[in-house]
């Protein structure tokens, strides 16, 4: 791959799913059934976005809009996007792709839904996922105890749209 790659951001598509749910496996240890992937493409596609280098899949963000109880004003009722799973491959990595999709789908959050907050959850021992949303401004509100199957636990980490 050549430092000048272009890559392409965009919507996610019915045609995208197969190589999604390749990405996801290759990237995550948390796997969805396919009924999963084409319901949030349905429900929330405004918020599932790809990249593409060379007309080639290289990473997703599959995201989710909720109503619910605010993470930072307690009582309160908002609207927050809920980041539910973001790859990248391994061999695109550190080239600004995870900002790109995730400073795009915030974008979209404020703007298209009018959301109030962001929020994910990601294991305690993953580093660079940690550091890449720190960078995008969201901070880690409490550990989440044995949140994931392994047992490892999960940060929930937020951030404020407006
Ligand atoms: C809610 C969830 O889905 S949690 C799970 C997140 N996904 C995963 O862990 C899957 C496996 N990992 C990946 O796919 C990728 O490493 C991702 C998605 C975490 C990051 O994707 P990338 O496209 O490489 O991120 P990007 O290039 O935008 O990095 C932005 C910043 O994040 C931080 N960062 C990214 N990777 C690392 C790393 N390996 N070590 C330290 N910091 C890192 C850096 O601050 C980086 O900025 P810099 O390159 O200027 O220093
Ligand atoms: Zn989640």
């Amino acid at each position: 791959m050549n430092s000048d790659m272009r890559i392409k951001i965009r919507p996610a598509t019915d045609k995208d799913i197969d190589y999604v749910i390749a990405i996801n496996i290759e990237c995550l240890p948390e796997h969805y059934p396919l009924s999963f992937w084409l319901e949030h493409l349905s429900k929330y596609g405004d918020v599932f976005y790809v990249a593409e280098v060379d007309d080639k899949i290289v990473g997703y963000v599959l995201t989710r809009v909720e109503e619910g109880e605010s993470l930072f004003h307690i009582g309160k009722k908002v609207k927050k996007g809920h980041i539910v799973s973001v790859a990248v491959r391994e061999n695109y990595r550190r080239r600004g792709i995870a900002t790109y999709l995730l400073s795009t789908v915030l974008s979209i959050l404020v703007h298209l839904y009018e959301a109030s907050e962001a929020y994910l959850e990601v294991r305690v021992s993953n580093v660079p996922a940690i550091k890449l949303y720190e960078k995008l401004g969201f901070e880690i509100l409490r550990k989440i105890e044995g949140y994931y199957l392994d047992g490892e636990d999960a940060y929930l980490m937020a951030k404020r749209l407006k």
